[in-house]
């Protein structure tokens, strides 16, 4: 591991690291982490990993969430991974904003090119983790995971997946029915070939109907002028999906809230709440 760049911030070190990353198939990965004053490893904190969406890096929720002041406040380690491979080389991968480089979706590709090194899945849930617990003072055994949109998705679905490793889930304005969206049928066309069964494991909405569901609460958050809302997103999917599975979900719509971090800032302090309370 690298440390790219190290800074005091709200009291504690947030640093910007890289690494060789075997899931992503030997290309360098980079990710942030911020550990608040007093957590060391006599006296470890749980680790809470927040997803960026589209477009985004691994700075880009640290910067523009205002998460970091909170974070200290409640002691906890961020986490920010990037949000796909970067320089895999693979022809497209940097044709459209909403696919390819930027646009991971925190899932093992299956099809070639793609699964050559687009294994966002096993990236956050198995191989950043690892390297995190082996290098900073955090405990192996309390874990959350948060997200905006693409990375929305990502936290519920990687949470609702395997909640013994995920102890606590949240997510701005996610994607929560991929299957059945434009965002999420282009991505998954690709990365996970034709056969939408193999979808459904990658599908929050579809996670809950087949009886997947997380012993806590999740928070979502979602304004109602998003302006992607009605054709990327689609809550009311997920609260359907949730009641059928008797999952415990609080969704919250805020009249006048767009898709951006000032959305996220607004409300940011409500999720950090909701992690520490769980972690
Ligand atoms: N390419 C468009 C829109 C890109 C965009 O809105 N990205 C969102 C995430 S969308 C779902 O995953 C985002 O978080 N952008 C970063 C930001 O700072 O807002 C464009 O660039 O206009």
């Amino acid at each position: 591991m690298q440390t790219r760049s190290a800074q005091r911030c709200f009291g504690g070190n947030l640093g910007f690291h890289s690494h060789v990353s075997e899931a992503l198939g030997g290309l360098d990965a980079r990710f942030g982490v911020f550990v608040p004053d007093g957590v060391d490893a006599a006296s470890p904190a749980p680790a809470l990993y927040a997803l960026a969406g589209l477009t985004c890096n691994e700075e880009t929720f640290a910067t523009k969430s205002a998460v970091l002041r909170l974070a200290a406040d409640h002691r906890l380690v961020m986490v920010f991974p990037d949000t796909s491979p970067r320089g895999a080389g693979i022809p497209g991968e940097d044709a459209d904003w909403d696919f390819g480089t930027g646009a991971g979706f925190y899932l093992d590709a299956t099809e070639a090119p793609w699964s050559a090194h687009y294994c966002m899945g096993s990236y956050v849930n198995d191989e950043l983790p690892t390297l995190v617990e082996a290098n900073f003072p955090v405990r192996p055994d309390r874990r959350g995971i948060m997200g905006h949109s693409m990375g929305g998705y990502g936290a519920l679905a990687l949470g609702l997946s395997d909640p013994t490793r995920w102890h606590s889930v949240s997510a701005f304005a996610p994607i929560c029915h991929p299957s059945d969206v434009p965002w999420g049928r282009k991505a998954f066309s690709a990365y996970l070939g034709p056969d939408r069964a193999s979808w459904a494991a990658h599908d929050p909405t579809l996670l809950l109907r087949a009886g997947k569901v997380h012993p806590t609460t999740l928070l979502v958050d979602q304004g109602e002028a998003d302006q992607f809302l009605d054709e990327q997103l689609r809550p009311d999917r997920l609260e359907q999906a949730a009641a059928e599975a008797g999952q415990s979900l609080t969704l919250r719509r805020h009249a006048g809230y767009d898709h951006s971090y000032w959305f996220i800032q607004s409300f940011i302090a409500d999720h950090i709440e909701h992690h520490s309370r769980l972690l």
